[in-house]
């Protein structure tokens, strides 16, 4: 399961700990439902609003601690994040009746040195600002771009993933019964050197696509991408707008290649789903984070199915 950075932060955009903690706390009600209802999951989460954070936080203390390297940023969001979940998983946890171990692990993620990604920042982070506010910051050499309504957000690098490294960690924590919270923040950025030893490098990951990968990898039935919409929509924010349930993979792709999903929100969130079925997965569903249930248990809604699900046509159910 890969959970939207935003889920952990207060609807407003607020980040203070109290505020990460509450929304966190309520993020791990659906999750600790299905363990309670007995799937077996691993979790990535996202990190986009508190590596970004941590980035202002970097800038602003320059002057009296050195600066450290987004990879740090990256490591620094997992550990808190992780420990988070860590606490609020088990308390939802034990709020069921559930006993199950929960494990969360720092976890690298192998990139390309020479990915396209790192010369064309694409991955938006931290808060969002007003125009003119983010042309000051574009003056002093960040990337900034118009993310629509809620204003501009700054871009950072974003490789493709290729390996999970803590994969077979996975395994056997999965093995031993254990939820597994793994690759937050799409995993920290390393690169292989000549020598064959790591490196990590500046750039924050997609989840999303990290979570196919590692989906696929574990040999996951099922991706479900948990988001704040029920539904993946063509026409977005147009008059013609129309929700997607059941779709096939090549229905999807045909409207992903005309451009109807946002690039850095829903864009990749398809990819990943398109990625997991097309690697053999069974199934990919991509909902809101509180109807995950339902959209796993095949529920309608009043509206009709809830949640976009992708189906291998390939496999059977
Ligand atoms: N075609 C689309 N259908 C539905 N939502 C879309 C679409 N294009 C962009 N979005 C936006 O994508 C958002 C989810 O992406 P994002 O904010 O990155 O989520 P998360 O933090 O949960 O990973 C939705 O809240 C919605 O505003
Ligand atoms: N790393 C990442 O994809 O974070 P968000 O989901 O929070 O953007």
């Amino acid at each position: 399961m890969a959970l939207g950075g935003n889920a952990m932060i207060a609807p407003d955009g607020t980040a203070s700990p109290e505020a990460q903690r509450a929304a966190i706390a309520v993020a791990m009600g659906p999750v600790a439902d299905l363990v309670a209802a007995g799937h077996d999951i691993v979790v990535t989460h996202g990190n986009g609003p508190q590596v970004g954070n941590l980035l202002v936080k970097n800038a602003l203390a320059a002057q009296v601690v050195p600066p450290v390297p987004l990879d740090w940023c990256g490591a620094q969001t997992q550990g808190t994040i992780g420990f988070t979940i860590l606490d609020e998983l088990e308390a939802a946890l034990a709020a069921r009746g559930a006993t199950r171990p929960v494990a969360a692990l720092v976890s690298r993620t192998r990139v390309d040195a020479d990915d396209p990604g790192f010369d064309r920042p694409t991955k938006p982070v931290g808060r969002y600002l007003p125009r003119d506010q983010a042309q000051v910051l574009v003056e002093h050499g960040e990337r900034w771009e118009d993310r629509g309504s809620k204003g501009w957000r700054r871009v950072v690098a974003s490789p493709e993933p290729l390996e999970v490294l803590e994969t077979p960690t996975v395994l056997t924590l999965l093995a031993a019964g254990h939820v597994v919270i793994a690759a937050g923040g799409g995993g920290i950025p390393v690169v292989r050197q000549a020598d064959g030893t790591l490196r990590g490098v500046e750039a924050v990951i997609d989840k999303d696509l990290t979570a196919a990968l590692l989906a696929t990898a574990v040999r996951a039935d099922v991706l479900v991408i948990a988001t704040d919409v029920e539904h993946v929509a063509v026409g977005w924010g147009t008059p013609h707008e129309r929700a997607l349930g059941a779709v096939s993979p090549e229905e999807l792709e045909r409207y992903a290649a005309q451009g109807e999903f946002a690039s850095g929100s829903m864009g990749p969130k398809v990819e990943a789903a398109l990625r997991f079925v097309r690697s053999g997965g069974a199934r990919s569903v991509i909902t809101d984070l509180h109807r995950i249930a339902d959209a796993l248990a095949g529920d309608s809604g009043a509206a009709g199915r809830v949640g976009t699900i992708i189906e291998n046509p390939e496999r059977e159910r």
